[in-house]
C-alpha cells in the first residue's frame, strides 16, 4: 500500500503537486493519469525519496521511504528506461543494481527470464531497442521482488506483442497481491489494464475511483443501432429518443434502452442488424474530466 497525505511539492513558484491525498492499493493495477505537467512524475519521485516533499507525507507500507531498510525490496520503479549505461550489458546493469541495493544476485537471472530478455542479457544495453530498454527497466523494478511497483510510461516503445505482454505482466503482478501503479498517456491500453484510476490535474486530485465507475459516471449511454428498411429513426424519435445518424450508416440512439428499441423494431416490422450499447471511451471521459486542467494545448489553425 502506498499512501499520500496532503502531499505538496513546489519548485520555486510552480506547485507541481498540490495537497494530494490518495492511496494505491494492493491487488490492483491503478492507472495514475493526468495531462502533461499534472505532477505524476513528481509524485513518483517524492514517493521514491528522490525529491523532498514541500509538505505532507508519503507512506510506503505504513513507513516513510527514509525508514525502509531495503527500499527496492518494498517499492520498485521504472522512471526512465533510457537511464542505462550503454556499454554495460543488461545483465551487468542488473547485477550492479542488485549489488548496490543489497539484493541477492540470483534475482538477476529470475527477472531477466520474467521480462523475456535472458537471450540478449549479454549484449550492451546501448544496442537495445526502446522496447528492450523498457523491459530492462521493468526488470530493474522487479529486482527486489517488491510489493509496490511504480511504472512511469512502461509501454512506451513496445510493439503490439510487447504491449500485450506488458498488460499480462501488470495483471499478473496485481494478481500476486502487489500494488501496481501505472502512469501512461495511452488511454486505450489503460482501459484494458487498469482496475482503478487516480486522475490528477495541475497537481490536484480529480478522481480516485474504479475504472468502471469512472467510465460509467461521465459517459453518455448510447446505443448503436442498424436496421434494414426506412423510417426507423422517425419511429425512435416518436418514442422520445434522440437519434443521430452515424457516418457509417448506423444510428446513435439516446434515451431508450435496448429492449425498447427492439420492441419498436418489432412493432414497425423492421429487421435490426445491430444493437450495441456504446459507452464513452476512457480517452473521451478523461478529456472531459481533465479539460479544466490542461496546461499545454495545440492552437486551432
Ligand atoms: N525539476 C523541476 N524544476 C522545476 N519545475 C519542475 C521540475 N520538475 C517538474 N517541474 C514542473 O512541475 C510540474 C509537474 O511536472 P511533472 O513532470 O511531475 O508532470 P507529469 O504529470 O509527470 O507530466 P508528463 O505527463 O508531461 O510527464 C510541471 O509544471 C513541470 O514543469
Amino acid at each position: 500500500m502506498l499512501e499520500l497525505r496532503g502531499l505538496t511539492k513546489r519548485y520555486g513558484d510552480t506547485v507541481a503537486v498540490d495537497d494530494l491525498s490518495c492511496a494505491f492499493r494492493p491487488g490492483l493495477v491503478t492507472g495514475f493519469l493526468g495531462p502533461n505537467g499534472a505532477g505524476k512524475t513528481t509524485t513518483m519521485l517524492v514517493a521514491l525519496g528522490l525529491q523532498r516533499a514541500s509538505a505532507g507525507v508519503v507512506r510506503v507500507n505504513g513507513r516513510r521511504f527514509a525508514d525502509l531498510a531495503v527500499p527496492m525490496a518494498e517499492v520498485g520503479a521504472l522512471l526512465d528506461a533510457q537511464a542505462v549505461h550503454p556499454n554495460r550489458s543488461g545483465r551487468e546493469h542488473l547485477r550492479y543494481l542488485a549489488a548496490s541495493n543489497r539484493l541477492p544476485a540470483r534475482r538477476v537471472g529470475e527477472v531477466l527470464e520474467r521480462v523475456g530478455l535472458a537471450a540478449v542479457a549479454g549484449r550492451p544495453a546501448g544496442t537495445y531497442s526502446l522496447g528492450m530498454k523498457q523491459r530492462l527497466g521493468i526488470a530493474g523494478a522487479l529486482l527486489g521482488d517488491p510489493g509496490i511497483l511504480l511504472l512511469d510510461e512502461p509501454i512506451n516503445g513496445l510493439d503490439p506483442s510487447g504491449i500485450a505482454w506488458a498488460r499480462t505482466l501488470m495483471r499478473d503482478l496485481a494478481g500476486e497481491g502487489r500494488t501496481v501503479v501505472l502512469s501512461s498517456h495511452l488511454m486505450s491500453e489503460m482501459e484494458l489494464t487498469a482496475d482503478h484510476l487516480v486522475v490528477i490535474g495541475r497537481g490536484r486530485l480529480i478522481a480516485d475511483t474504479s475504472l468502471a465507475s469512472f467510465l460509467a459516471g461521465a459517459a453518455p449511454s448510447a446505443l448503436l443501432v442498424r436496421a434494414e428498411g426506412p423510417g426507423f429513426a422517425e419511429a425512435l424519435r416518436a418514442a422520445g429518443a434522440t437519434v443521430r445518424p452515424e457516418p457509417d450508416g448506423g444510428l446513435a440512439v439516446e434515451g431508450l434502452d435496448a429492449r425498447a428499441v427492439g420492441r419498436i423494431a418489432l412493432a414497425e416490422r423492421i429487421v435490426l442488424t445491430e444493437l450495441t450499447p456504446r459507452r464513452g471511451s476512457l480517452e473521451e471521459v478523461f478529456m472531459t474530466a481533465t479539460a479544466g486542467a490542461v496546461d499545454y494545448r495545440g492552437g486551432a489553425r
